[in-house]
């Protein structure tokens, strides 16, 4: 049975630490996937729910000082608790966040981290060029994935215009056609939280993180033959896309 039909038989419960962005978008793909998004902010609840959840996406895009508690306590709640967690870095480059990060990683492992190219670099300790949420790295370094695979112990999915998902051994790659990707802002923000839909009902850590980037990709490929080149209705078509193929799944 494929990873995408387990979602649809266990509809797995997908609970986000989201940003204050793209929090609708990343509860809809979760919805569309199969699965049962729940977003909190409430560090009283974050045991109760954890108990419930069949994994956890942890998001840092707007996250402050007075966060950090919970991201703390659900991320080492969650190692406790066998559950897996996906780590999305946004702009982990900024030294406030790159801060905070690294407090994360003293206390907690992460199953999977999915980044663009400069987030990623930043786990290998590599130099990269980035503006705030956007990698300006063109090239991509599957060496960078690599490295930060081994620092952390984590999956390690790098985004760019062709996809790297490693262990720090195996390397795999997804390349798509879908530009209209960059232009609308938060699709790594949905990637991270399918990859939470895919690993919450599978063991297999680089098997969830790459069939979930492989399908995110081939949805928006579709999507992109649909649509003229224009970010609004290429949107609408992948969201669309994402919700036909899993309930092909099924
Ligand atoms: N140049 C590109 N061409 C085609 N697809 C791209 C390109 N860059 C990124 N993508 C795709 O866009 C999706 C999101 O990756 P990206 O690297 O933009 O994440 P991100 O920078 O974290 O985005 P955001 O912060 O807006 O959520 C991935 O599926 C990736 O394959
Ligand atoms: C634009 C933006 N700013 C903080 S998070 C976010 C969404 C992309 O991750
Ligand atoms: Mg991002």
């Amino acid at each position: 049975m494929s990873i995408l039909t387990q979602i649809q038989k266990v509809q797995p419960l997908v609970l986000n630490l989201a940003n204050q962005v793209t929090t609708q978008r990343v509860a809809d793909i979760i919805s569309f996937l199969g699965a049962s998004p729940l977003m909190t902010k409430e560090i009283q609840e974050i045991e109760s729910l954890l108990t419930i959840a069949d994994a956890l996406v942890v998001n840092i895009g707007t996250i402050s000082e007075s966060d950090v508690p919970i991201f703390l306590k659900a991320c080492q709640l969650a190692n406790q608790m066998h559950k897996p967690i996906v780590l999305d870095p946004v702009a982990v480059n900024v030294p406030y966040r790159a801060s905070v990060v690294k407090q994360l990683l003293s206390a907690v492992s992460f199953d999977i981290i999915r980044g663009n190219a400069a987030e990623i670099a930043w786990f290998a300790d590599k130099k990269a060029v980035s503006k705030g949420i956007d990698a300006l790295e063109l090239v991509v370094s599957p060496e960078n994935a690599k490295i930060a695979a081994k620092k952390t112990g984590a999956v390690i999915v790098q985004t760019g215009k062709t996809d790297v998902v490693t262990d720090g051994t195996e390397v795999l790659f997804v390349s798509t056609d879908s530009p209209l990707f960059k232009v609308n802002v938060g699709c790594g923000d949905m990637l991270s939280a399918t990859i939470g839909a895919f690993v919450a009902v599978s063991d297999n850590l680089i098997q969830s993180a790459y069939e979930a980037t492989k399908f995110f990709g081939e949805a928006g490929e579709q999507a992109t033959e649909q649509v003229q080149n224009l970010p609004g209705g290429f949107i609408n078509a992948f969201l669309d896309e994402i919700y036909q193929k899993a309930r092909e799944a099924k």
